[in-house]
């Protein structure tokens, strides 16, 4: 039985007692954020991330939700890209396109990846302007409060090292205010050229869910939710906070093990 408390203001927690509950949990979550965009704009517009996150949705290919969910309304985005061709092993496309958006009837022109036949900063500066032709027919809503694209949901992994989307600790990318997405040719973690959205993008979307699986991240999670004084007030994870939007924190025990107070809630 998953855990549930909401944070003072690191949002809700989710903790798990196994992968297989999170990901149940993870996509009830996803359905019915879908179904209520549908039924409010007509559309989902959804950015989904890399690594560990894919094979944690797989259950959205299965029933229900392979019937129940309204794919072809689905408009699916990257919050990160690496820059490598859409074939490579690498693409955080061709893993969603492998586990995910092959087994279910998503619309391919509404699969909105980022061309792969340019430089990373062609690439970011291509996807910022697609997404903006988007915003325009409001395909994604706009933030209330500034022109930054609303997506209904921005789906997160984080790193060991508290990285999300490609977001890395102490890169200057960390400060862009002006940029939708922005590029990176030195990314500590392999491969080295990598686009992302940038943290106001992140923190305009109406839903950000982070999704942290394993004990290697115990130490980040604590880092990035707990009151750790100012040393890690620019973690990356720590720095996603929307600004009118819900944040969720899916974990399992592992990821969670570290959270002041965890031995008190189990
Ligand atoms: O490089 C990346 O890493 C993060 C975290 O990946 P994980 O496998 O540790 O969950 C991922 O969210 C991001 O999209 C990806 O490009």
């Amino acid at each position: 039985m998953a855990h549930s408390r909401v944070h003072k203001d690191r949002g809700e927690l989710r903790i798990h007692e196994n992968l297989d509950e999170l990901g149940t949990d993870l996509a009830e979550y996803i359905a019915e954020l879908s179904e209520a965009s549908v039924k409010e704009r007509g559309v989902f517009a959804i950015a989904i991330s890399g690594g560990s996150l894919i094979g944690l949705m797989g259950k959205l290919c299965e029933a229900p939700y392979h019937k129940t969910v309204d794919w072809a309304k689905w408009y699916i985005f990257w919050a990160d890209e690496r820059v490598v061709g859409k074939t490579h092993a690498d693409s955080n496309y061709k893993l969603a396109k492998d586990g995910l958006l092959s087994k279910v009837p998503v619309v391919p022109s509404h699969v909105n990846s980022i061309n792969d036949s340019v430089s990373a900063e062609e690439a970011a500066d291509d996807y910022e302007f697609h997404i903006r032709q988007l915003v325009k027919t409001r395909t994604i809503n706009v933030s209330d409060n500034s022109d930054c694209p609303k997506f209904d949901l921005i789906l997160l992994g984080m790193g060991p090292d508290g990285h999300v989307a490609s977001l890395f600790p102490n890169h200057p990318m960390l400060d862009e205010k002006s940029e939708w997405v922005t590029f990176i040719t030195d990314s500590p973690k392999p491969p080295p050229e990598r686009i992302t959205f940038t943290l106001p993008v992140i923190n305009s979307a109406s839903n950000v869910a982070v999704v942290v699986t394993g004990e290697s991240k115990a130490e980040a999670v604590h880092l990035a939710i707990d009151d750790v004084g100012p040393d890690y007030l620019s973690l990356p994870a720590r720095l996603v906070q929307p600004t009118k939007g819900k944040l969720v924190w899916f974990l399992d025990k592992p990821a969670a093990s570290k959270l002041d107070g965890f031995q008190f809630s189990e």
